[in-house]
């Protein structure tokens, strides 16, 4: 529950501040800037900055459809092992999973989304993951956030510690 967050608001970089609304405009259009899905030696495709992104920034989401860790866990145990890989498992009150399994999710079915080809790193990583929840339409969604946990320079790949093998 502590990594829920209303608003991201990193300390002394107000020119980073995303507010809920922007948030829910971001998750909703997947324009987000800077980063290129390109191929990674070793690791299939990953993600690499085209700009500077300073500590605290919001990156982009690990967009998928939010379902229970339960469904997370059937999917997984049914999928080859090619293609596994895409499912990010959190915890709000309950277990839950963001499954972005498939390269078109059905709210984007024209365009393939950014943050499922984030790779892993541990003491490498430069993001960090954060949970926030959007009310859309009177229901809450939501929404992993990948922020800035370093200062990142352009070509640099975006990592993250997936927190398993
Ligand atoms: C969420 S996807 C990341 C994007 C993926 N590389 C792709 O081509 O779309 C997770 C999968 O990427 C690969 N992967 C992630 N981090 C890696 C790393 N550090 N080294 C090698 N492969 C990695 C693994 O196959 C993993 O199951």
């Amino acid at each position: 529950d502590k990594n829920i967050v209303k608003e991201w608001k990193p300390s002394g970089c107000e020119n980073t501040v995303m507010d809920s609304s922007q948030i829910r405009k971001m998750t909703r259009t997947q324009k987000w800037k800077g980063l290129l899905v390109t191929d990674v030696e070793g690791k299939g495709k990953g993600v690499v900055a085209t700009r500077r992104f300073q500590v605290g920034e919001v990156i982009c989401d690990y967009h998928g459809r939010a379902i229970t860790a339960k469904e997370g866990k059937d999917i997984h145990v049914n999928t080859s092992e090619e293609e596994t890989g895409y499912m990010f498992f959190y915890k709000d009150k309950r277990g839950c999973c963001m499954d972005a399994n498939t390269e078109y999710c059905e709210c984007h079915p024209e365009m393939q989304t950014v943050g499922r080809h984030i790779n892993h790193a541990g003491e490498g990583a430069n993001l960090k993951t954060r949970l926030y929840t959007v009310d859309t339409d009177g229901e809450e969604k939501d929404v992993i956030l990948f922020i800035a946990s370093k200062h990142i320079e352009v070509n640099e790949e975006l990592l993250f510690d997936y927190g398993v093998n």
